[in-house]
């Protein structure tokens, strides 16, 4: 069944109206990079009002969820840690809980601090995050593998190096016990007016380079929904996803088994979310700040 567009105050009524629940993609939905998009601190001060339970669920890595917490604040939305959750929180615990990451190992960081910090703030040590410094073929056979890094975990890295693509991949193929995360593979970012190249784009060369898979965490994967689906018990039935990736968001939402909404300030246009050929979502609308509508 093709989406249903939202576009009237009715449409918008019966739709706020039918859930309990809301899980909200980050980059392209509330913001785009530090541009916060019209509207959507008003229509989230909204739906708490309305008593909905809001949840935040980003593949972006970067920022850690305490750092999150506030950037929400600097853009005039309030979020508390425990509605946050980031592909790198998923990877801490994925980590923890599921691999039982060994307090001996270290894991080989390309991303930024939020990986970093969320490991650490489950006891698992990093390193190599500041692995930036410039190489040459002269220095290069200094770079060794290291017995103590028990796994490369890649996110969005906007100092990537050369550098730390060799340490990884020296990681990766010397040691076949060294694990193989990456915290998503969203193909581009949007930005502020345009699409930058995204995790998947940086993933592709160690992927290249190593012909080593990594196991993904964010959305669409299982990890990232496990998690989600456990901590918030979430009634499948009142609950709805939203999102700007089809092959990311919406596709989360489906396997959750949660309704969808597309919105189209971020990535998704209006031909591919109604090509029959891509997830389906639910629904679509031009921008969550139109729900501002019922605000007034
Ligand atoms: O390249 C990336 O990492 C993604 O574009 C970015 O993280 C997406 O974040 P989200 O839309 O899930 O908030
Ligand atoms: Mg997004």
């Amino acid at each position: 069944m093709p989406p249903t567009l939202l576009a009237t105050r009715g449409d918008y009524e019966a739709f706020v109206d039918r859930y309990d629940t809301f899980l909200f993609d980050c980059d392209g939905v509330i913001w785009r990079g530090n541009i916060v998009i019209d509207n959507v601190p008003a229509t989230l001060d909204m739906l708490r009002k309305r008593g909905k339970r809001l949840i935040f669920v980003t593949n972006n890595s970067a920022t850690s969820r305490r750092d999150y917490v506030g950037k929400f604040a600097k853009l005039g939305m309030q979020a508390a840690v425990e509605e946050i959750f980031s592909s790198a929180y998923a990877t801490a615990v994925y980590l923890r809980d599921v691999v039982g990451f060994a307090s001996d190992k270290k894991a080989y960081i390309i991303g930024g601090s939020g990986i970093r910090n969320e490991l650490e703030e489950v006891g698992i040590a990093t390193v190599g995050q500041d692995d930036t410094a410039a190489i040459s073929l002269a220095t290069l056979g200094d770079v060794e593998p290291s017995a103590d890094v028990g796994a490369v975990v890649f996110g969005i890295d906007y100092d990537i190096s050369y550098r730390k693509l060799a340490n990884a991949h020296v990681n990766l193929t010397q040691n076949p016990d060294c694990l193989f995360i990456a915290t998503n593979d969203d193909r581009t970012l949007p930005g502020g007016k345009h699409v930058y190249p995204g995790t998947g784009a940086l993933l592709s060369t160690l992927i290249h380079s190593t012909q080593r898979t990594p196991l993904v965490m964010g959305k669409p994967n299982t990890p990232m929904l496990d998690c989600v689906m456990q901590k918030f018990h979430l009634d499948p039935a009142r609950s709805c996803m939203v999102g700007d990736r089809l092959d990311t968001d919406i596709l989360f939402g489906i396997k959750g088994g949660v309704s969808t909404l597309c919105v189209l300030t971020g990535v998704a246009d209006e031909a591919s979310v109604l090509s029959p050929s891509a997830p389906q979502a639910t629904y679509y609308m031009s921008s969550l700040g139109d729900l501002f509508e019922l605000a007034q």
